[in-house]
């Protein structure tokens, strides 16, 4: 399993360490630098005369991306850190300046109080050092800047212009590694000033390049704010992230994880200290899901096995009564109960004979897929809403059937499975407005508030699944493809989530993680690199599950 942590479980987490003299900084810098090397290596680069670009802002963030500057100036590499901020973590410039990293401040210091005003030198200074290189002289000029750090004096205080930015992005141009260390958990709101300009600039720059460099992040990309998987504004895209003593909810969440690339933890030795820590954003792994499945033993009927009734499908959209059954037998249970319209029973039972369509106990019972919006409750639904021993998996048109009252649903397990789309008319009628577009840039925040309104877990489908349950933690599965955006490949998902709660006592938020696991591999089978329909995802759930369990 992946775990993600708070920014402020993971301050908690370095506060001791820090108490105690431990050089975390230096771990994680060497553990920056050692990536960047790594994936260089990797890409056939030559290290020694290879040149890098780190991007210091005014935090610890900073400090991380001045030793690994220096670090990587030891390796041979020609480095260049560029200053955002007037102040910069101390030691690390002095590490840098010794192992010989060129340093370009970005900033004009503040204007000196009267009455003896001097030069404003600072510019000046980086544009001569952009093209003399005498990083000692520059350097002299951002440490002896008698100002407040930028960020303490708000936005205005950040005088940076597109001039004053020339030479930085004349180092971006011309380096093949970029180091990220803007700013990690410390960031608040949108990138601003002049580091909101610097990443604006180097994402366009890096997507006009022939060859892309190389960027590494220290800790987030820069822009991300660490606790949610919004992106606020600008952010600097990486390759590769290097995050330290754990993983944050934005390396996890849509759509901020699409910006890191790929993730690499460095527990800097406090693996155990973050462990106690609450886990705000999980990630199920096949182990994970191998060890939840319910795998019959020889004690086991179909009865034990569990009953998955279905109400799904209608004349309208019979195909869904089909493929929900199908999605369902290929999960496993003892036995699909098919208690939907006459009509769409023939198709089921035309594809899936051991369907059985007389009514009768079900332990789990899936509803709504493919039926409209504005459908009244068909009997077989509202009897099982009614019982509190069935659990339910509602979908599509079945999600206008839940009760009003969150806590009718409180003890109950119950997943909703919504699109986007679908989430957004559940909130509109919980007095929520909010348009599809803002659920899609937030999902992990619109799924929870729907959860804590109607009770239940909620699966929020997308490129990127997430589940929210009431308790206030997240699952945040990403293993399917684009494949897998075809009509009915949500109704196979229903099924497969119905037929494990059916199947297992397991807690509904982890099993229909679980199931979008499940889900998503079998769209990765299916596909192979080429289009599938969705009956393809069903007829390929069996292959991931075996995948898995050998696991
Ligand atoms: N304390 C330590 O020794 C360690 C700290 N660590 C590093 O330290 C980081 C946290 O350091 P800090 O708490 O100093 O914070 P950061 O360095 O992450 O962020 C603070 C900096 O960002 C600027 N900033 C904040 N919001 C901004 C915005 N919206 N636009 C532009 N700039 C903005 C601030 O002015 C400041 O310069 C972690 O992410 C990690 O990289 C790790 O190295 C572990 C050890
Ligand atoms: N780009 C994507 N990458 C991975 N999975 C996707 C992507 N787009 C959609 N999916 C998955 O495909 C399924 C589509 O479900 P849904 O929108 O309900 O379609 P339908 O209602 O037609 O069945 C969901 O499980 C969703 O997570
Ligand atoms: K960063």
């Amino acid at each position: 399993m992946r775990l993600a942590y708070r920014a402020e479980s993971i301050r908690a987490v370095e506060a001791p360490a820090l108490a105690a003299g431990e050089p975390l900084m230096e771990r994680a810098a060497y553990a920056v630098a050692s990536a960047a090397v790594a994936e260089a290596r990797r890409r056939g680069l030559a290290l020694v005369g290879a040149r890098a670009l780190v991007l210091v802002g005014g935090g610890n963030n900073g400090g991380d991306g001045l030793f690994a500057a220096a670090y990587l100036a030891r390796r041979g590499l020609l480095v260049t850190a560029a200053l955002l901020r007037e102040r910069v973590h101390p030691e690390g410039l002095a590490a840098a300046r010794r192992a010989g990293v060129r340093l370009l401040p970005t900033t004009t210091p503040p204007p000196p109080p009267p009455p003896a005003p001097t030069p404003d030198r600072a510019a000046g200074r980086a544009d001569a050092e952009a093209s003399s290189g005498h990083s000692a002289e520059s350097a002299e000029s951002a440490d002896s800047a008698q100002g407040v750090d930028s960020a303490d004096r708000g936005e205005s205080a950040d005088r940076a212009d597109r001039a004053e930015l020339a030479p930085v992005l004349a180092a971006a141009e011309a380096a093949e590694i970029w180091v990220d260390a803007i700013a990690g958990i410390g960031l608040t709101g949108g990138l601003r000033g002049v580091s909101g300009e610097v990443a604006r600039a180097l994402n366009e720059r890096r997507e006009r390049s022939a060859v892309a460099p190389l960027v590494v992040a220290v800790d987030l990309p820069s822009g991300l704010e660490a606790d949610g998987g919004a992106v606020p504004g600008e952010v600097l895209r990486a390759d590769i992230t290097v995050t330290m003593i754990g993983l944050k909810p934005a390396l996890l969440l849509p759509p901020a994880a699409a910006e890191a690339g790929d993730v690499q933890v460095v527990d800097l030795g406090l693996a155990e200290a973050v462990a106690a820590r609450p886990a705000v954003v999980r990630r199920l792994l096949d182990a994970d899901v191998a060890d939840l499945w319910p795998v019959p033993g020889p004690a086991d009927h179909k009865y034990t096995r569990g009953v998955l009734g279905l109400v799904a499908g209608s004349d309208a959209y019979p195909g869904a009564a089909v493929l929900s059954s199908s999605g369902a037998l290929r999960t496993g249970c003892g036995m699909v109960r098919y208690l939907g319209p006459a009509g769409a029973a023939r198709m089921v039972l035309a594809r899936h004979p051991e369907v059985v369509t007389a009514p009768g106990r079900v332990q789990a019972m899936v509803m709504g897929s493919g039926i409209a919006a504005g459908e009244p409750v068909p009997e077989a639904a509202a009897q099982a809403i009614a019982d509190p021993g069935v659990a339910l998996v509602v979908d599509a048109g079945g999600l206008d059937w839940l009760p009003a009252d969150p806590t009718a649903l409180a003890r109950r397990r119950v997943v909703l499975t919504p699109h986007a789309g679908e989430l957004a008319r559940l909130l509109d009628g919980r007095g929520e407005p909010v348009e599809r577009a803002a659920i899609e840039a937030d999902p992990g925040r619109w799924a929870q508030r729907a959860a804590e309104l109607t009770g239940a877990v909620v699966l929020l489908k997308g490129p990127v699944t997430v589940v929210a349950g009431p308790e206030g933690a997240w699952y945040s599965q990403a293993d399917g493809t684009g494949w897998l955006a075809t009509a009915g490949s949500g109704d196979v998902l229903a099924g497969i989530v119905g037929a494990l709660l059916a199947g297992s006592d397991g807690p509904p938020a982890v099993l229909a993680a679980a199931g979008a696991l499940v889900h998503g591999r079998a769209g990765v089978l299916a596909a192979h690199g080429a289009p599938i329909t969705a009956s393809d995802v069903a007829a390929s759930v069996p292959e991931a599950i075996r995948g898995i369990l050998a696991h």
